[in-house]
């Protein structure tokens, strides 16, 4: 993707599996939003090639936009209906879109219910807070019950609770409804309890792909284990924490006390992973610089 003459992705190559939930992590301006933008259907890209669906989503119709679900970072519409009135409507469009093995739409009270907007059904959305308005974004990504679903920054906005509601309702959709999931999130904790597979972009081009649990294995190879024996407190890093552990249990048997084993988290490999990029791509800035000048 060029604007004018800048690039903002460079080379990115990804699949998405069937089934699979995939997120998008990267520092603000890496390109996510673009990159998402492109596979919706919303933004045309310079050069390649992108299959959604089956389908270029540069040209694809109606049928298509029909099995896929967007929530995009933000939405202000329709400030003086009630979500009621925004979801049936919506829901109209997508019920010639029925199929024997899916039909469409969601039912909206049991959707209402399932994003926690039941509440506030009634109210008028411009009174709606940021919260209840991102619950109804996502109720509008889902109304269509889609195949397929991009999701940038769902819970930005959302408290504790309703973050962690919006998690159940992500597993349900990609266990019991074998959905495609894509999303973007700055939450790398969100990112660690949902992602099947996590993709990171850095300066429009991807620097990782993996999953979590794969990704801090191999960035940061060291575990931490904590312990007390005879109220003193010990801390070591180890590459084997299960035989480290053993030994220690062995040498010193029911004095070890208050057992912890902290391995690297995705939070730890993703910012590791940036800045050894941000790091390569001011070495490689300066030598063009350098080059530019001799
Ligand atoms: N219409 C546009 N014209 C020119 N540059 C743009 C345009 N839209 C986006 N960009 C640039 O493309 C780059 C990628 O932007 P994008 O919104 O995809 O990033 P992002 O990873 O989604 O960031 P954030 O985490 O802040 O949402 C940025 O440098 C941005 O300034």
């Amino acid at each position: 993707m060029r604007y004018g003459t800048t690039d903002v992705l460079t080379g990115v190559d990804f699949d998405i599996h069937a089934g699979e939930v995939l997120c998008l992590l990267g520092p603000n301006g890496a390109g996510k939003t673009t990159t998402i933008e492109i596979l919706e259907g919303f933004r045309i890209r310079s050069a390649g090639e992108v299959s959604v669906l089956g389908e270029d989503p540069a040209h694809a119709g109606e049928p298509w936009r029909a099995r896929t679900g967007v929530v995009l970072q933000s939405w202000r519409d329709h400030p003086r209906w009630t979500a009621r009135r925004l979801l049936t409507q919506l829901g109209g469009y997508y019920a010639p879109y029925s199929t024997p093995t899916q039909e469409r739409p969601w039912d909206l009270e049991e959707l209402m219910d399932l994003v926690g907007l039941t509440e506030f059904a009634d109210q008028k959305i411009g009174t709606l807070s940021g919260g209840q308005r991102r619950r109804l974004d996502v109720a509008m990504g889902i109304i269509g019950r889609p195949e397929l679903l991009f999701l940038d920054e769902p819970t930005a906005g959302f408290d504790p609770q309703a973050r962690r509601d919006f998690h159940h309702l992500v597993h349900r959709l990609a266990d019991l409804d074998n959905t495609t999931i894509l999303l973007t999130t700055h939450d790398l904790d969100e990112a660690e309890k949902l992602a099947d597979r996590v993709v990171i972009l850095a300066g429009g081009r991807i620097v990782a792909d993996d999953s979590a649990e794969g990704l801090a294995l191999r960035v940061a190879g060291e575990s931490e284990v904590r312990w007390t024996r005879d109220g003193e407190r010990f801390v070591h890093a180890t590459t084997e924490a299960t035989r480290f552990v053993r030994d220690l249990f062995v040498q010193h048997g029911d004095a070890v006390q208050d057992l912890e084993v902290h391995r690297a988290s995705l939070e730890d490999a993703y910012l590791t992973l940036v800045q050894q990029h941000e790091a390569g791509a001011a070495a490689e800035a300066a030598r063009s610089f350098a080059e530019v000048t001799r």
